[in-house]
């Protein structure tokens, strides 16, 4: 099967997404991971937009890339203004990238609205734009923006933007959904009208105001197209560009299309989670392919299946693209659950054994209470061993007090908790101050554990969350407290629920430092 071409428009496209900016030496790390991942094409910006995607060309030309093409962005000359004088046109030519791609208006609603030109007019904006293109770079694509509502307004005048395209002999154009509101159906009948009448090779991209940005690249594919433009995580305008993530694994797997190598597709979830890293937004969870939850199971009918065979709930081998598989704990979990969670924690158990049950049940009254295990692992693992009496107790609390003080309106709180530990034979008696009631008990509880397990320094608080569960009782309601700990190499989550919001902390926090020190000893 011919090569499917990967064009990457993350740090263009992508940066036009609401809270996505990137830092000039974020956008060259995030090109060498292009690279890496076997991108074809990888757009840095727009150099006459900004003093940032100028430097953005300049400085890649001192990275050493293994073998993506740096595309810059642009477009057609203004109406009055020749492609030699036009300073957006000049800058392209300046940044001296291995491709240039321009965007030109296909609509005439745009022409007649946004450009306020002639129909005639635009196809010269066209044409000579992209002919002196093409005797000042390497390569030169043609984006058509709003090829498909131009081509459903006015058929007849969508080709002649792109016959223009063509007799200016763009290397490829790319057939753009813009406004992402095409239909997969209307995506494919299209396409086949336009290579009854275009020779030159064909690219799509896509938006997914819609909701159908990956499904219309593919079916894009399907009618022979070339070139695919997306972003990673879909970043992009509104709604998002159509996904890469999704894509390279559609193409690959299911339509067994050549891009990038099985190994370079092994790195997909990493790629996508780099670049999250550095956009600073948390990663979307339920994700195709690449989510933290694209493969986990929670239903315990599902988790019976996948373990007989994995095939009976999974689409595809999660680890080709870097992920794995995960199971649940819930309410909705039956005994497999159970069993798969003990052979991950290296917990012998028996399917037949009794305690298998007790757990089960003892899980399910909880979740009924307001504990929820999914995202408190930690928890769920100590209480499994209690279960087993594999349990070590290494502490044991034998009372805390905690002060919350305010001492007039203007005057900011105070926080301070004492704790009464015992270790061995040991009896320890702590006090410490904090930011806040929670806070303080967290540093009494490790003031008084720490002299007995030094290893609990290495404990951080990552995150706190509090949750009011829907009693209806107002600030009489129980509430969930959900924390994730972690240290140098692990992640950790754990739970604590109570009508008491430090008491559910307090639950919570005991947990926490209690899986630590099971996981040093292991
Ligand atoms: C479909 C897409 O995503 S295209 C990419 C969109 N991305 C961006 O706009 C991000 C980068 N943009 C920018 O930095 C700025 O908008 C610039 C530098 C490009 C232009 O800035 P300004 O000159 O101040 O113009 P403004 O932002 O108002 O843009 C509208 C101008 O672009 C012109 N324009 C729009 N599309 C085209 C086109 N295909 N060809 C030529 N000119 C065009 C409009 O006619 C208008 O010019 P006019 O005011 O002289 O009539
Ligand atoms: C070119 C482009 O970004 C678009 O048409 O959406």
């Amino acid at each position: 099967m011919s090569l499917v071409k990967l064009y990457d428009t993350t740090l263009r496209d992508g940066t036009q997404a609401e809270d996505v900016s990137f830092l000039l030496e974020d956008k060259i790390r995030i090109a060498h991971r292009l690279d890496e991942l076997g991108i074809h094409y990888i757009e840095g910006g727009w150099p006459g937009s900004n003093p940032k995607d100028v430097a953005f060309f300049k400085d890649i030309k001192k990275e050493k890339l293994s073998q993506a093409k740096i595309a810059a962005f642009g477009s057609t000359r203004r109406a009055k203004v020749t492609p030699d004088k036009d300073n957006n046109i000049k800058t392209l030519v300046a940044a001296e990238p291995d491709a240039i791609t321009i965007f030109g208006k296909t609509w005439d609603f745009h022409v007649h609205e946004a450009l306020r030109i002639s129909l005639e007019e635009n196809l010269e904006l066209i044409f000579d734009s992209l002919e002196y293109l093409k005797k000042n770079a390497p390569e030169v694509f043609y984006d058509a923006e709003h090829f498909f509502d131009g081509y459903k307004a006015n058929p007849e005048y969508a080709l002649k933007t792109l016959k223009a395209a063509e007799q200016a002999q763009a290397d490829c154009i790319i057939l753009c959904d813009t406004n992402g509101g095409t239909m997969p159906f209307e995506v494919a009948e299209i396409i086949k009208t336009v290579k009854k009448h275009i020779k030159t090779p064909l690219g799509i991209h896509t938006h997914n105001d819609g909701d159908c940005a990956v499904a219309n690249s593919l079916i894009a594919v399907e009618q022979g197209i070339v070139q695919v433009q997306g972003t990673i995580n879909g970043f992009g305008e509104r709604c998002g560009n159509a996904n890469l993530c999704s894509i390279v694994p559609a193409l690959k797997a299911k339509m067994k299309r050549d891009c990038i190598s099985d190994e370079q597709m092994r790195h997909l979830r990493d790629v996508s989670r780099f670049v999250y890293e550095l956009a600073n937004i948390s990663p979307n969870k339920h994700q195709a392919y690449v989510g933290n939850s694209a493969f986990a199971h929670k239903g315990g009918v599902h988790v019976s299946a996948i373990q007989r065979h994995p095939e009976t709930y999974e689409h595809m081998r999660p680890e080709l693209v870097g992920n794995c598989t995960r199971v649940l704990i819930s309410d909705l979990s039956g005994r497999s659950n159970i069993l798969a969670k003990a052979e991950e924690f290296n917990i012998n158990l028996d399917s037949k054994d009794p305690v298998t049950l007790e757990i089960l049940d003892n899980i399910k009254e909880m979740e009924n209470r307001g504990y929820q295990f999914e995202g408190a692992e930690a928890s769920f693992e100590l209480l499994m061993k209690k279960a087993l009496g594999s349990h070590r107790k290494h502490f044991q609390v034998l009372g805390f007090r905690v002060i919350d003080e305010k001492r007039g309106e203007d005057k900011r709180p105070s926080a301070e908790a004492t704790i009464m530990v015992k270790v061995g034979g040991k009896v320890e008696h702590t006090a410490a101050e904090g930011s806040g009631p929670v806070n303080a008990l967290d540093n009494a509880i490790r003031k008084a554990l720490e002299k007995f397990y030094p290893k609990l320094k290495e404990v951080k608080l990552l995150d706190y969350k509090v949750r009011v569960l829907p009693a209806g009782q107002g600030t009489a309601s129980s509430i969930r407290v959900l924390i994730e700990s972690g240290d140098k190499h692990n992640r950790w989550g754990t739970v604590g629920v109570s009508d008491n919001i430090i008491d559910a902390s307090y639950q919570a926090l005991i947990d926490s430092i209690d899986y630590k020190l099971h996981k040093s000893e292991e």
